[in-house]
């Protein structure tokens, strides 16, 4: 019932392979790319458990033993998952509570003590809460790492290995134990081993870490420290979808359009303001540091622009995995600095379904020089300039014109002048 009201009329690959295996009672880490309904996989047999196995309504204790907990990297994350968690219990006992940093710990202690079946938490609030006795553990049937990946790398592993040491918490062969996320390094994959049974099951839907399908056309446009910063590109992107821009500072002011924007810096209420603006479309531009990267389930969203590539490949999944979701469509583009995201040329042969040659020969070594790369992952296009002095020169000329023009001409005559000149440049380099 609750189920249908979701809109949900079919299960998706992952819900389909990992529910029955839930319900089974046995431990898990399924891998299944994003916005492929991770959420309700575990969700969905987690709730139908509580209920066959009999719950307890809960009521105001001091103490509070949840059957669940679920843990995630984020903030937003973490309440998008208590929301769900909530539209699947609807009109049941079970009582789904969500606690994450940036709030009261009063408000959250509050939360908690009027009943918990279901807690949903951020690591930091979550340790906080059992050190002053308001959680206990020694009732956990089921403990969830969503985006597992990061909650056992080195940010999170140790609050997560302290989590499981508690002398209260259930041993691994007492409690089910699941993992989900869309990338799962190899090393991580090590780790977790520690957190489940012997005999736990691994799941994978596509192919571990790959970047989702949905996404048509992710683009590399490869540029360098003396090539102006691919603003015009930006300034092309239609605002009337929705567009996440990530970059990887808390640099918002080089963009010159109405945009809100989420960063670990800000306080938690604005957070939720800018996210709530980019949901509704008051803002359809949303620029954000990693913090949005993971998990971020936004209806519409049709633009990923990576300014700055992330360090690590499964960033890079995780953040053109905003667009794309569920069945839908979505486009990426990523601005790639040989100099600096050199390093990500191999994992990105592994990520995308298709191998562009290109990106092969990048990967094994090839030192192309100056390259304007275009990649589609379900049928590879692939367009590359390559540089001789005259058109290095013809650069320079352009990039001095550009960077001339920007500085004296009006804001919408410069970007207009800057994307010719480099369209010309674009059709100029072909003949040399
Ligand atoms: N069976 C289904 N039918 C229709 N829609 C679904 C179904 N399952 C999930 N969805 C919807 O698909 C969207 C993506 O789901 P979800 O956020 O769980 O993806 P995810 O795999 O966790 O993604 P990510 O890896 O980015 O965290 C959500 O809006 C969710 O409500």
């Amino acid at each position: 019932m609750n189920i249908a009201k979701a809109g949900y009329s079919k299960l998706t690959p992952v819900q389909k392979y990992s529910i029955p295996i839930i319900l089974a009672g046995r431990d898990l880490m399924a891998c299944a790319q994003t916005g492929s309904g991770k959420t309700a996989a575990f969700l969905l047999p987690i709730v139908a458990h509580m209920m066959r196995n009999g719950v307890t309504a809960s009521s105001f204790k001091e103490q509070q033993e949840p059957e669940c907990i679920i843990v995630a990297p984020t903030r937003e994350l973490i309440n998008q998952i208590f929301l769900e968690a909530r539209k699947f219990v609807y009109g049941t006992c079970i009582r789904p509570v969500v606690i994450y940093g940036g709030t009261q710990t009063g408000h959250s202690i509050r939360q908690v003590m009027q009943g918990c079946n279901i807690l949903c938490a951020t690591p930091g609030r979550l340790l906080d809460i059992i050190g002053r006795e308001k959680i206990g553990l020694c009732n956990v049937k089921y403990l969830v790492l969503d985006e597992a990946d990061r909650m056992l790398d080195m940010g999170f592993g140790l609050d997560m290995k302290q989590l499981i040491s508690y002398p209260s918490m259930p041993p691994k062969d007492k409690r089910q134990t699941l993992m989900f996320s869309a990338t799962f390094p190899d090393e991580v994959q090590r780790l977790a081993g520690e957190f489940l049974k012997t005999d736990y099951l691994f799941i994978v839907v596509g192919h571990v870490g790959g970047a989702c399908s949905d996404v048509q056309k992710p683009k590399l446009v490869v540029y360098g420290w003396w090539f102006p910063p691919p603003r015009e590109q930006l300034l092309s992107v239609n605002h009337d979808l929705l567009t996440c821009i990530f970059n990887n500072t808390a640099d918002f002011l080089r963009y010159p359009f109405n945009h809100c924007y989420l960063c670990r810096d800000r306080e938690q209420r604005e957070r939720e303001v800018a996210l709530q603006d980019f949901r509704s479309g008051k803002f359809p531009v949303l620029v954000a540091t990693s913090v949005a990267a993971r998990g971020l389930d936004i209806e519409n969203v049709q633009h990923v622009i990576n300014f700055d590539l992330p360090s690590t490949i499964e960033e890079y999944v995780h953040r053109i995995g905003r667009t794309g979701r569920c069945g839908n469509t979505g486009k990426a583009v990523s601005f790639f600095d040989n100099s600096s995201d050199g390093h990500l040329a191999q994992s990105l042969v592994k990520a995308q379904q298709e191998v562009p040659v290109w990106l092969e020969e990048t990967a094994f070594g090839f030192q192309g020089e100056r390259v304007f790369r275009s990649v589609n992952t379900q049928k590879v296009s692939l367009e590359m300039y390559s540089k001789s002095w005259l058109s290095e020169l013809f650069l320079s000329i352009e990039v001095c014109l550009a960077v001339y023009l920007q500085s004296t001409a009006t804001e919408t005559v410069s970007s207009v002048t800057v994307s010719l000149i480099l369209a010309l440049h674009l059709q100029s380099a072909q003949y040399f």
